[in-house]
């Protein structure tokens, strides 16, 4: 049976398996489906690039569940870490289904990456709503709809850590206002920014970290009033802290580690057994 050669890498504890998107995978979705089961990962970023000035990364992510992302924060960090030691540029575009996004390698392997415009138009979210949807209570939660890339669903708490996360943000996640669903976000403020939990969409269930959710929050402090546009602010999901600044004109950038863990290869074609006679 033939095999497909994988990098394994995570940003924040946020778990991904990147793919050259020039191997011939016939089912993507049904790869990553495959794939997340076995590593426990939270995604397949396929990816090409393009050895131009700046070099370009085309990234595709597949979720556990077979569904595709526009954007992925943490995702887009591996993505540029990926084109950077192919190129060895500290500078890569990314090609998104959410648009293009620069970003910035630095030395430690922490990547800068910048988020693009953050929005809280009912119609960019999207929310099933005439008017932005600011913290309007919804499953028990004050909820504030933003699209930074993907939708999300933050709720402000006194403290995140008294969410239950597996029980609460389904109803959140799935509610009808939301046609395309909704990553749910809890925070709460910290000594040093915010703390975060995220149950992603795709995932359905809470992940080490969510690098649009991280934005999510700083973008929604600012619009509460909670920070100050053009500050950075430490946003830590439990897989580790990330850096978000959300500027006056809404846009954003997330600066956050990558790390890669080992190589392997999987089945091309998974529904194929060993051993089965084609
Ligand atoms: N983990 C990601 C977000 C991935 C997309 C999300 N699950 C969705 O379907 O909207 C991140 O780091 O931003």
């Amino acid at each position: 049976m033939s095999e497909v050669p994988f990098l394994k890498y995570h940003g924040t504890g946020n778990d991904f398996a990147v793919v050259e998107a020039d191997e011939a995978v016939s089912d993507r979705a049904a790869f990553a489906i495959a794939l997340c089961a076995d590593l426990d990962a939270d995604g397949v970023l396929f990816l090409d690039l393009d050895e131009g000035d700046p070099p370009v990364v085309e990234m595709a992510l597949f979720q556990p569940d077979g569904s595709t992302a526009a954007m992925c924060g943490n995702g887009a960090r591996v993505a540029a870490r990926w084109g950077s030691e192919r190129t060895g540029a500290d500078e890569i575009r990314l090609e998104t289904g959410a648009g293009p996004r620069h970003t910035r390698i630095h030395e430690d392997w922490s990547v800068t990456v910048e988020m693009g415009s953050l929005s809280f138009d009912p119609d960019d979210v999207p929310v099933d709503a005439d008017e932005p949807m600011i913290e309007t209570e919804l499953a028990g939660y004050p909820i504030t709809a933003v699209d930074t890339g993907v939708p999300h669903a933050v709720a402000f708490v006194e403290d995140v850590e008294d969410v239950d996360v597996a029980t609460d943000a389904p109803p959140i996640r799935h509610a009808d206002v939301f046609p395309e669903g909704a990553n749910a976000t809890f925070a709460s403020q910290s000594e040093r920014g915010f703390d975060q939990r995220t149950f992603e969409r795709g995932i359905e269930g809470e992940t080490q970290s969510c690098g649009t959710g991280a934005v999510a929050v700083a973008a929604v402090a600012t619009r509460l009033g909670t920070i100050v546009p053009g500050e950075s602010t430490v946003v830590s999901p439990p897989g580790g802290d990330l850096t978000v600044t959300v500027r006056e004109d809404w846009t954003a950038t997330l600066r956050g580690p990558t790390a890669f863990e080992f190589s392997d290869t999987a089945p091309r074609d998974p529904g194929t057994q060993v051993g089965e006679t084609r």
